[in-house]
C-alpha cells in the first residue's frame, strides 16, 4: 500500500493532492488465525518486526485482497502495522512502585493518568486519523477490538526504513544534498502538521521514513505528539495564525508542559529549568566540536535565554529539526553530555541550555566546507551554517518560524521554479474541530484546568455582581436585597469581626498562623470602585507557572522562574498549605509581599474563592503520598511546598548515584550514547561499505538493515511536475535510479531491525527484556512535568519504562510473536492476561474487509 500511496501522490496532476486512500477504518473485532503457516490478525498476514520503541512494536504485514486472484501483485499490499499494549497489570504494579518512592505534586496524579498507554495510543491514532499529506506517515485502518490486550494501528508502510545518518565512527553518510531533501521533506510535513494544530514533540532522524525508491521521508511517530486545540483554531480561522507566544490560549495546552522527546532533541523551553545552572560554569567547554579543534562558541545571540520560562509551542518542533539537520550534516548530535557529569540527562539539558554548538570544517558525506562557525560569503556552507543558527535560537523568540524557513534558500536553490514550489505546498484548507476529536485528543487536559475553570467561573460570577453592585451604587447606593450584595456583606462582615484586630499586618499569607489576615483587609467595603476592573491572570495556570516555582529552588535564584508575578499566582503560593518551611513562609519571613502584588482589593473576594478552591484542590487525601518520606504530618495531608520537593528530588538524586551496581535503563542507553567518542565502536552496526551506503540511497545491490529490506512494491516514475515537490525534486541524475526491488525472501530471512546493545546492557536486557533502542536515542515521555518532579533524569527515565509496561513484557526482537501475549512469559504480577491473543491453527479463510 506504500507503493499505492506514494503513487497517489507521484502521479497525481496535483503535487500535493490530497494524500487520500479513504477514511481510517475502524474496526472492533480482532480475529486471529493461522493461514499456511502465516499468524494472520484479520486480513493482515504478518511478516517480521520491522521497528520497536517505547510505545510499541512495528511489523511488516501484508494486506490481503481476497477480491485479486492469487498470484496477482495487487493480491498483498504492504503496509505497517503498530500493536500497542493497553494498560496492563505490569504496569500498573510498576506505577504504584513509582509513586511510592517519588515525591508527590500537584502534578502527578495528573502525570500518570496522562501517561497510560492507552491514553498516549488513543492520543496518537486521533492525531494521525488527521494527517493526510505526502510528507506524513498516513494511518489506514484502527483494530481496537476492547476483548484484546493490544490495539493495532495499520499504516502506510515506508519500505526505505528510517533515516540513517552516521557510520560507527560517527561520520556523516548523507550527501548535503540528501540532507537539504531530508529536511525540506520534513518541513512541508511539519508545516502541514503545525497547521493542523499539531506539536510532533519528537523530530529527529529516526522518526523520518524513506519511501522505498529513497526519494521522500515522511514524518512518523505520533506517540508523543500534541493536539493542540488552540493553534488548530488560529490555522482554521481566516488565515490568521496567533504568533504571539505569549497568548494565553497557547498556555492553556498545560499537558505541553510534560517532558516528552528525545533527549537530544528537546529544546531548551522545554528543559528550562536547566539554564544557567551552577553546572554550566564547570562545563564551558563541551566537547561538541571534533577532531577539527574548534572550540564550542557560545555566541551572544544563539545563547540569549529569555528570564522567564517561555512557552512551549510549535517552536519546539523547529528547534528539533535543526538538532536534526546538525545531526545529518556533522554525524553527532550538537550537544552533548558532560563525560564528567557520568553523562546524565541533567548534564545534557544543561548543555541545551546554556552552550553553543560548534562545527567541524566540512559536512555531509561529501565533505562540503562550512567555512567555520561564523562563516562569511554565500558559500552553501555559510548558508547552511548561518541557517542552523536561525534553527537552534535557544530563545523561542529568536528562532525562525516554519514560513520564513522554508524560503531559505538553501531550500530552493535546486528547484527549477521555487516560487510555484512554495505556493503548490502551501498547506491550505479550512479545517473542522470536532468535539469527538477534541474529547479524543484533549480530555487529559480537561482534567488539568478542572479547578481553575470552576475558579474562575466563580470568581467571575463575583466580579459581576461586585460591577453590578459598583453600578448600584453609584446609581442609587446599596440596593440590600441584591443576593449578591448580601452575600458579599455578609461574608465580609463575619471575616472582619474574626480578623479585626491584625487589619495593619501586611504580612498576611505568610504563615499558617496569618492565614487570615487577609481576609480582614479584603473587606469589600474598603474596596476602591476604581479597580474594579482589574482581572489577574487566571489561576488555573498554577500547575504551569508551579513548575517554574518549584524548580527555580534547584539553582542559585531564589525566584522562582516562569513566574509569572501576577496577584493569582501570589495567591496560590499563600493557598499552599504553609507546612514546614515553605517557599511562601519564607517569603513571609522576609517581609517581601509588596503591596503590588498583592491582590487588588476588588478582586478579594475572587482570591477568597481562588484560596478556598486551590486549597481544596491541594489538600485532597493523596493516595500517592509516600509514607516513608519523613515529612511532617502536615507535608503528608497536604501537597509539598517547593522547597519540600526539591529537598525530597535531591535525597533521591543522591541515593541514585550511591547506587553503583544498579541495573541501567533503556534512556541511559541513549545517554550512553551521548558519551560516546567517535572512536567508540558501536556494536550491532556493522560497517558502512559503499554498497550499503550506496543501498541507503537507492543504488547498489547490497541488502541494508531489515529495516531497509525493500518490499515488493514496484517504484513508479515521477514526472517533471512532482519532482519540485519535496525531496524528488532534485533526483535528476540516472546513476541515482532506484534499484531493483527485492523480493520477499529478503524480508523473511532479514534480521530484525532492532538489535539489543550488547556487552554491559545484558542487565538492562535481563530486568527490561531486549532493547529497542537505536543509535539516535531513545523516545521519553516523562510521567512528570519538565517540573517539580525531575531531578536528573535517572529515576524518573526507570519508572517511565516501568510506566509503559509493554517494555518489559518480552520486546519480541525475533518478531514472532506480534498478535500473541507476550505478557505471559515475563509479567511477573501474576495476574493471568485471559484476554491474550492466540492463533487458531485451524485455517480460516481471512474475512474481507474490502
Ligand atoms: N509506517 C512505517 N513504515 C516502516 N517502518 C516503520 C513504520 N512505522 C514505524 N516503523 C519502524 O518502527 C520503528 C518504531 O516505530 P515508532 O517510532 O512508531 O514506535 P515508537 O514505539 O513510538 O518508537 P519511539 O521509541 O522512537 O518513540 C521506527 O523507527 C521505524 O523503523
Amino acid at each position: 500500500m506504500a507503493a499505492n500511496s506514494d503513487s497517489i501522490v507521484q502521479h497525481s496532476p496535483q503535487p500535493v493532492a490530497p494524500f487520500d486512500p479513504g477514511d481510517v477504518v475502524t474496526t472492533d473485532r480482532l480475529e486471529a488465525y493461522m493461514d499456511e503457516g502465516k499468524p494472520m490478525l484479520n486480513n493482515y498476514a504478518r511478516h517480521a518486526k520491522i521497528g520497536g520503541g517505547q510505545h510499541g512494536e512495528v511489523y511488516l504485514c501484508y494486506k490481503i485482497n481476497t477480491r485479486v486472484p492469487p498470484g496477482d501483485p495487487d493480491r498483498r499490499v504492504p503496509v505497517a502495522m503498530k500493536s500497542v499494549k493497553r494498560d496492563n497489570a505490569r504496569a500498573k504494579q510498576m506505577k504504584r512502585l513509582r509513586q511510592q518512592r517519588l515525591p508527590t505534586t500537584e502534578h502527578t496524579p495528573l502525570a500518570d493518568k496522562l501517561g497510560t498507554t492507552e491514553a498516549k495510543i488513543r492520543k496518537e491514532i486521533a492525531i494521525m486519523k488527521k494527517c493526510r499529506h505526502p510528507h506524513v506517515v498516513r494511518l489506514f485502518e484502527i483494530i481496537d477490538d476492547r476483548m484484546k490486550e493490544k490495539i493495532y494501528m495499520v499504516m502506510e508502510y515506508l519500505a526505505g526504513g528510517e533515516v540513517k545518518w552516521r557510520n560507527e565512527h560517527d561520520q556523516p553518510i548523507l550527501s548535503v544534498e540528501q540532507t537539504r531533501r531530508i529536511i525540506r521533506d520534513a518541513i512541508l510535513g511539519l508545516e502541514y502538521l503545525h497547521h493542523q494544530g499539531i506539536i510532533h514533540r519528537d523530530i529527529k532522524p529516526a522518526n523520518l521514513l524513506w519511501t522505498e525508491d529513497r526519494r521522500q521521508v515522511k514524518i512518523a511517530d505520533f506517540g508523543v505528539s500534541h493536539f493542540s486545540y488552540a493553534q488548530r483554531l488560529a490555522a482554521a480561522g481566516d488565515g490568521a495564525i496567533i504568533e504571539d507566544p505569549e497568548d494565553p490560549i497557547l498556555l492553556d495546552d498545560s499537558d505541553l508542559t510534560r517532558r516528552a522527546g528525545t533527549p537530544s532533541f528537546l529544546a531548551p523551553e522545554v528543559v528550562y529549568e536547566h539554564t544557567n545552572e551552577p553546572l554550566a560554569s564547570s562545563l564551558s567547554d563541551v566537547p561538541t566540536a571534533r577532531s577539527s579543534g574548534i572550540p564550542s562558541i557560545a555566541t551572544s545571540q544563539s545563547l540569549t535565554t529569555p528570564s522567564k520560562r517561555p512557552p512551549i509551542t510549535k517552536a519546539i518542533d523547529i528547534w528539533a529539526l535543526g538538532v536534526t539537520l546538525y545531526c545529518l550534516l556533522f554525524g553527532r548530535t550538537p550537544f552533548v553530555a558532560d563525560p564528567a557529569a557520568a553523562g546524565s540527562e541533567w548534564s545534557l539539558y544543561n548543555s541545551i541550555c546554556n552552550h553553543g554548538w560548534a562545527v567541524d570544517n566540512v559536512m555531509g558525506a561529501d565533505h562540503i566546507p562550512t567555512g567555520g562557525r561564523r562563516p562569511v560569503g554565500d558559500s552553501e556552507g555559510a548558508v547552511v551554517i548561518r541557517l542552523l543558527d536561525h534553527l537552534l535560537q535557544k530563545d523561542v523568540k529568536n528562532r525562525i518560524t516554519l514560513e520564513k524557513l522554508k524560503c531559505n534558500k538553501w531550500f530552493l536553490r535546486d528547484l527549477s521554479d521555487p516560487k510555484k514550489w512554495l505556493q503548490l505546498t502551501l498547506p491550505k484548507g479550512k479545517i473542522d474541530v470536532t468535539y469527538g476529536e477534541e474529547q479524543e485528543a484533549m480530555s487529559t487536559v480537561h482534567f488539568r484546568w478542572h479547578w481553575g475553570v470552576v475558579s474562575r467561573r466563580i470568581s467571575s460570577l463575583f466580579r459581576r455582581s461586585r460591577e453590578a453592585n459598583q453600578e448600584g451604587q453609584d446609581a442609587r447606593g446599596p440596593v440590600r436585597s441584591d443576593p449578591n450584595v448580601r452575600i458579599r456583606r455578609h461574608r465580609s462582615a463575619a471575616l472582619a469581626d474574626r480578623r479585626r484586630p491584625d487589619t495593619s499586618d501586611l504580612n498576611i499569607y505568610g504563615s499558617k498562623n496569618d492565614k487570615g489576615k487577609h481576609h480582614a483587609e479584603s473587606d469589600p467595603s474598603s474596596e476602591p470602585s476604581s479597580s474594579s476592573g482589574t482581572r489577574p491572570k487566571s489561576i488555573e495556570r498554577w500547575p504551569v507557572s508551579s513548575i517554574g516555582g518549584s524548580i527555580a529552588h534547584r539553582g542559585p535564584s531564589p525566584t522562582p522562574k516562569g513566574y509569572h508575578g501576577s496577584p493569582s499566582i501570589l495567591i496560590d503560593d499563600r493557598t499552599r498549605p504553609s507546612n514546614t518551611t515553605s517557599a511562601a513562609g519564607s517569603s513571609s519571613a522576609s517581609g517581601n509581599v509588596s503591596p503590588q502584588s498583592s491582590p487588588t482589593t476588588t478582586d478579594k473576594p475572587r482570591a477568597r474563592f481562588a484560596m478556598f478552591l486551590n486549597t481544596i484542590s491541594q489538600w485532597r487525601p493523596n493516595k500517592f503520598s509516600s509514607p516513608q518520606s519523613g515529612s511532617s504530618p502536615s507535608d503528608s495531608a497536604g501537597p509539598s511546598s517547593s522547597t519540600d520537593v526539591t529537598q525530597r528530588t535531591r535525597t533521591i538524586s543522591i541515593k541514585a548515584h550511591a547506587r553503583t551496581n544498579r541495573p541501567t535503563r533503556r534512556s541511559e542507553e541513549a545517554l550512553r550514547y551521548y558519551q560516546r567518542t567517535s572512536t567508540t565502536p558501536r556494536v550491532g552496526s556493522g560497517p558502512l561499505t559503499a554498497d550499503r551506503r550506496a543501498s541507503s540511497w537507492g543504488q547498489g545491490d547490497q541488502p541494508m538493515e531489515f529495516a531497509e529490506v525493500l518490499s515488493e512494491c514496484s517504484s513508479n516514475e515521477l514526472n517533471d511536475r512532482e519532482m519540485i515537490v519535496g525531496s524528488g525534486g532534485v533526483c535528476n541524475d540516472r546513476s541515482f535510479a532506484p534499484r531493483t526491488p527485492s523480493r520477499l525472501s529478503n524480508v523473511a530471512t532479514a534480521s530484525p531491525a532492532s538489535e539489543p546493545d550488547s556487552g554491559d546492557d545484558d542487565e538492562v536486557e535481563q530486568r527490561f527484556g531486549p532493547s529497542c533502542f537505536d543509535e539516535d536515542s531513545s523516545t521519553i515521555a516523562s510521567a512528570f512535568d519538565g517540573g517539580g518532579g525531575w531531578q536528573d533524569g535517572r529515576d524518573l527515565d526507570e519508572d517511565e519504562d516501568d510506566d509503559d509496561g509493554h517494555h518489559h513484557d518480552g520486546d519480541n526482537v525475533n518478531g514472532d510473536l506480534m498478535f500473541e501475549d507476550d505478557d505471559e512469559e515475563e509479567d511477573d504480577s501474576g495476574d493471568p492476561d485471559d484476554d491474550a491473543v492466540t492463533f487458531s491453527p485451524r485455517k480460516r479463510p481471512p474475512p474481507t474487509h474490502d
